[in-house]
Parts: C-alpha cells; sequence; structure tokens
C-alpha cells in the first residue's frame, strides 16, 4: 500500500486510558455562503451523491453539469439569500445550537459526554469532526442524525459518510448509530407542545398541514421504510393533539426533477384546500427538525404566497424544533438510549463527594 494511502494513526495508542464517549450530530449541510458559487460547490457534491440521486453515474453527471448545476445554483443562491441571518445559514445556526444544548442537558443529568455537530455535504465535514473527536480521545461515538424518518436517500448516506473515514484511520473508536425515532414520544410529545404553543399564542386554524420531505415514490417499491415512518409519526402527532382524520392532512414538499415522488405534494396539497373554503391554514414540518431553505423559503414564503393567491386568508408556518427545551430533552434521552452500557457517568468518587458536600451544606442549613 503506497504510504499516502495508509491509514493514520494520531494519537500515539496510550496505556490504560478509560473510554471516552462522544455524540456527532449529523445534519445535512448547507452552503457555506448564499452565492451562485457557494451553492454550486454545495449542490455538487449533494446531488452527486448516489444514495441521494440513484440514476447511473455515466447518465446523471453530464446532466448535472452541463444543465442542472448552472441554472439551479443561481436560483438557489436566490431563495438562500431571503433566509440567510446574520449568523449563517439557518441550518447550520440550529445544529450548532443543539448541539452545544444536548451536551449541556446530558451534563446536567451527569453524563460527561462530549457533543460536536457535522454536516453531511459542505462543512464542518463528518470526517474532519470524527478526526477531532477520535484525536481528542473519544474511543466511543455515537452518531446521531437529524432525520426522525430512516431514509437511504439522508441516514443511510450518512452511515456511507462514517464508513468512508474508518478507512483512514488505523485506531477505528467503536461506533453506533441512530437510524430513526420517527415514534419516539419525547420527539413526537415536543413537536406536539411546539404546535400546542403556537395555537394558544395565534389561535387554532381552520386545518393542519404535515408536510414532510419528498423521495422519489421508486424508493419506496424498492424496499425504502421513510414512507411509513412519516405516515406513523403523523398518526402519533395527531393522537396527540386529538385531531380526527378530517382535521389535518399529511403531504410532501420539496420535489426535485420531474419523476413521480411520494403523494401528495404539499403545494397542490394546500391550494386545494384554499379552493375548497379552508380560510385559516396551518403548516408544520415534522421530518425537519432544525429549520431551513426547505421550511422557511418553500413551506413559509412559496406555499405560504399559494395558499393566499388561491383564496386562503391566514397562513401560518409553524417552526421546527429548533432548540426548544422539550426537543433538547427529547433528543438528550434518545441519546441515553443509543449510549447504554457505555459508561458516562461522572467519576464515582465525584458523585460521592458532592452527595457528602449537599449533606453537609443541608445539615449545617438546618443547624
Ligand atoms: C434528488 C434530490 C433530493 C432528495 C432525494 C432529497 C431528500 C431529502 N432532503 C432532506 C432534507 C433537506 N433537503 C434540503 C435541501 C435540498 N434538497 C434537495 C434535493 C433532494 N433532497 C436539494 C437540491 C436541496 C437544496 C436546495 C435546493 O436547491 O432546492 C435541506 C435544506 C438545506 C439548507 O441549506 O437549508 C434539507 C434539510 C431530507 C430529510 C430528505 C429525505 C428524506
Ligand atoms: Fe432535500
Ligand atoms: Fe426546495
Amino acid at each position: 500500500m503506497p504510504a499516502k494511502d495508509r491509514p493514520a494513526s494520531p494519537p500515539a495508542h496510550q496505556h490504560g486510558q478509560a473510554p471516552c464517549t462522544a455524540v456527532l450530530l449529523c445534519n445535512l449541510g448547507t452552503p457555506d455562503a448564499p452565492t451562485p458559487e457557494a451553492v454550486r460547490r454545495y449542490l455538487a457534491e449533494f446531488l452527486a451523491d448516489p444514495r441521494v440521486v440513484e440514476i447511473p453515474r455515466a447518465a446523471w453527471l453530464p446532466i448535472l453539469y452541463g444543465a442542472i448545476l448552472p441554472l439551479r445554483s443561481r436560483q438557489s443562491a436566490h431563495k438562500y439569500q431571503a433566509i440567510w441571518t446574520p449568523e449563517g445559514s439557518p441550518l447550520k445556526v440550529w445544529t450548532e445550537r443543539q448541539a452545544k444544548r444536548l451536551q449541556g442537558w446530558l451534563g446536567e443529568h451527569g453524563h460527561r459526554v462530549r457533543v460536536a455537530y457535522a454536516m453531511r455535504y459542505g462543512t464542518p465535514a463528518i470526517g474532519r469532526e470524527l478526526d477531532a473527536l477520535a484525536d481528542a480521545g473519544a474511543s466511543r461515538i455515537l452518531v446521531l442524525t437529524a432525520y426522525p424518518q430512516y431514509s437511504g436517500t439522508t441516514t443511510a448516506s450518512v452511515i456511507d459518510a462514517v464508513a468512508d473515514w474508518t478507512r483512514t484511520r488505523r485506531s477505528i473508536p467503536e461506533l453506533r448509530f441512530v437510524n430513526r425515532y420517527h415514534d419516539d414520544r419525547g420527539y413526537v410529545q415536543a413537536l406536539a407542545q411546539r404546535i400546542q404553543r403556537h395555537w394558544r399564542e395565534n389561535g387554532r386554524p381552520d386545518h393542519l398541514v404535515m408536510s414532510f420531505h419528498g423521495v422519489p415514490e421508486r424508493t419506496l417499491h424498492l424496499g425504502d421504510p421513510y414512507h411509513c415512518e412519516c405516515r406513523k409519526t403523523a398518526r402519533l402527532l395527531a393522537e396527540w393533539l386529538e385531531l380526527a382524520p378530517e382535521q389535518y392532512t399529511l403531504s410532501f414538499q420539496s420535489r426535485f426533477g420531474k419523476a413521480k415522488w411520494l403523494e401528495p405534494y404539499t403545494q397542490p396539497t394546500v391550494e386545494a384546500l384554499a379552493r375548497k373554503g379552508v380560510q385559516r391554514l396551518d403548516v408544520v414540518c415534522p421530518g425537519f427538525v432544525a429549520d431551513c431553505l426547505e421550511t422557511l423559503e418553500e413551506i413559509g414564503m412559496e406555499v405560504r404566497d399559494a395558499f393566499l393567491a388561491n383564496g386562503g386568508k391566514e397562513y401560518r408556518y409553524i417552526p421546527c424544533l429548533n432548540d426548544e427545551t422539550e426537543w433538547i430533552a427529547a433528543l438528550g434521552n434518545i441519546t441515553l438510549q443509543h449510549l447504554a452500557g457505555w459508561e458516562t457517568q461522572a467519576a464515582p468518587q465525584a458523585q460521592e463527594l458532592a452527595a457528602q458536600k449537599e449533606r453537609a451544606m443541608k445539615l449545617g442549613a438546618s443547624a
């Protein structure tokens, strides 16, 4: 094997080190800037992933480079400009905050775990973040995807990136993956609380649309569980909210290309609801745990305009879970379930010392 291809092994192995656990929160990724050049770099990496576009490379890459990238980079850059914040892309800002708050939550619950975040496309890259964690001594890493519903196009692609990284390392940490949490009680309850708070602040709508990111319909026939998991999340959420079937609609957004994707599509669904006389409509995106281009621009702006243009009167987009306290607690509990058996509690002596101190303080106060 040529020296350049040999797996690296920094830092040198040390004897007798206690296992050290880390969590890597992985989301999709976003451009570094809302410019056509940065969007092109991002889309080129994203859309060349064979997990995302399942068309033979020889046929797809000429279309991607010849037709899609020149046009879409400019169009999408324009959309990113409409949602960009002073701190950067919302997807990155929220994901970074979620990682920080998850580390805080775990610490408050007595767990010493380092939490980092990474993006499947763009930066911070999964490989670089895994290098940083492993080089800092993490011997056990839990990869936590920001996708509640498993899809080959997203979850499996994160697993691919982690597998690619293992090929570059000599000493590989123990690895675990959280593949799904579409029916997790804490996740569904956090969604329900988010919506109920929105209703307390803004009043209840005539109808609620639950819009999930779409995928090609073909993936369902090939055995992808995504469709089924979206339906289960929607059903559980409706149960928590005590919604009758006629009070909500499940739909799929963000169709890409001309192939048939999962139906019903969000925008035509919303237009039809407006034409049927629904005046007040709320839309929530339960499959996205962080606000991003697809929620803020597509649902918050494009679909809103379509609803109003078809006779609707009031349209409200309900923001994602982002860094809501209930969601961070749910994420913490999901993390702990998957860390089972990996010792992460603060050292027993330290815990005993803290308990002794607390007892002494109580005695002092009651004396
Ligand atoms: C073939 C194309 C695509 C598939 C399949 C797909 C699946 C998929 N995507 C998400 C989550 C997100 N997608 C986002 C943006 C986005 N998605 C596609 C295409 C496919 N997605 C494109 C081309 C883009 C970029 C924007 C654009 O040009 O339209 C985002 C937001 C990123 C951001 O920067 O804010 C998310 C999040 C899921 C969950 C999913 C399958 C289940
Ligand atoms: Fe997407
Ligand atoms: Fe979109």
